[in-house]
């Protein structure tokens, strides 16, 4: 039988920006929803949130703790695939580390494994309006961090406005919709956004994946056949820079053995592997046109 796709929702932001506060507000909306909803905070894992448990506040704190994207990947990879197939869920909330780069994130969740079981909806990146404002007091590393965070946004929450005047709130959005012009921008308290906003947000988003998928997409690509080495060499040298990570498993017609595939920042790497798993390629990348990358890939499918 098919397995449904579950939806999946990262959410971004520094430190104290507001995550904790939103995820308690969608949970509670998901509570009048009839949809199995789980959160994975952190490289700690899965807690599956049944209805009546949503106001557990306990059992969301425990799980705080390091980094995804710092953290072994295998575990989460683990954890996440128990998760999609022992509990279902229709939808999957992510809290991240207010110290995770976006890339890293959809990195760390996505698997070849699994990814085809998975429709990322959306990287919501929470601001904290008034570190915002007083940015330059972070360090450089820090401020690129917001930065990015704000810039690989879908949906961008701009927090804690009752700390703010007027004239900075509108300050304030203008210079993020300057660093990011395609996603949607809403002011705030307490991370008012219900869960009836995000869900208009993905119907954007899949429109414009349509066309060309705007900010960080991701896409999977599975192959039926071995293809040829140097042919997909010559394929990965024309790729746009802007495909930051692919991995997954490939078969070379010359070798008996299917390989693991890492490609990063244009560095590809293969690793042998003894069993054969499906041919699944992943690829993370920004305003990237898949139905292009798509036909080249099946092209390399085809003998010549
Ligand atoms: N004044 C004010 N405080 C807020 C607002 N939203 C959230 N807070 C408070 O800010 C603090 C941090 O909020 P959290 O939701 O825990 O932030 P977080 O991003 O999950 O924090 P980390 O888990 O540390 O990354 C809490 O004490 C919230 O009650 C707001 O709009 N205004």
């Amino acid at each position: 039988m098919k397995m449904k796709k579950a939806e999946i929702y990262i959410l971004s932001g520094f430190l104290g920006s507001g995550k904790t506060t939103l995820l308690k507000r969608l949970l509670e909306d998901e509570q009048k929803s009839s949809r199995k909803v789980a959160v994975m905070m952190n490289e700690l894992g899965k807690v599956s949130i049944d209805s009546n448990a949503v106001d557990d506040d306990v059992s969301l704190k425990e799980l705080l703790g390091g980094c995804i994207c710092c953290s072994i990947q295998d575990k989460l990879e683990a954890q996440l695939q128990g998760l999609l197939v022992e509990e279902r869920p229709d939808v999957i909330y992510i809290e991240t580390t207010g110290a995770a780069h976006p890339v890293e994130v959809l990195d760390a969740i996505l698997s070849p494994l699994f990814a085809d079981k998975l429709m990322i909806k959306g990287i919501i990146t929470l601001v904290d309006g008034t570190r915002w404002k007083d940015r330059k007091l972070l360090s450089p590393q820090l401020q690129q961090l917001i930065h990015e965070q704000v810039r690989h946004a879908d949906f961008i929450i701009i927090n804690k406005m009752d700390d703010l005047q007027e004239k900075e709130q509108a300050a304030i959005s203008f210079e993020i919709q300057a660093i990011n012009q395609t996603a949607r921008c809403l002011l705030t308290n307490y991370s008012q956004v219900s869960i009836d906003q995000l869900r208009k947000l993905s119907v954007s988003f899949t429109k414009e994946s349509q066309r060309i998928d705007l900010h960080l997409s991701t896409f999977v690509y599975q192959f039926k056949t071995a293809i040829n080495h140097s042919r997909f060499e010559e394929f990965l040298k024309e790729l746009p820079d802007t495909i930051y990570r692919i991995k997954g498993y490939i078969k070379f017609e010359q070798s008996a053995h299917p390989f693991l595939f890492q490609f990063s920042y244009g560095m590809p790497l293969y690793m042998k592997e003894d069993m054969n798993l499906p041919l699944n390629l992943v690829f993370i990348g920004e305003n990237i046109q898949w139905n292009e990358i798509q036909v080249q890939l099946a092209g390399l499918e085809k003998t010549c």
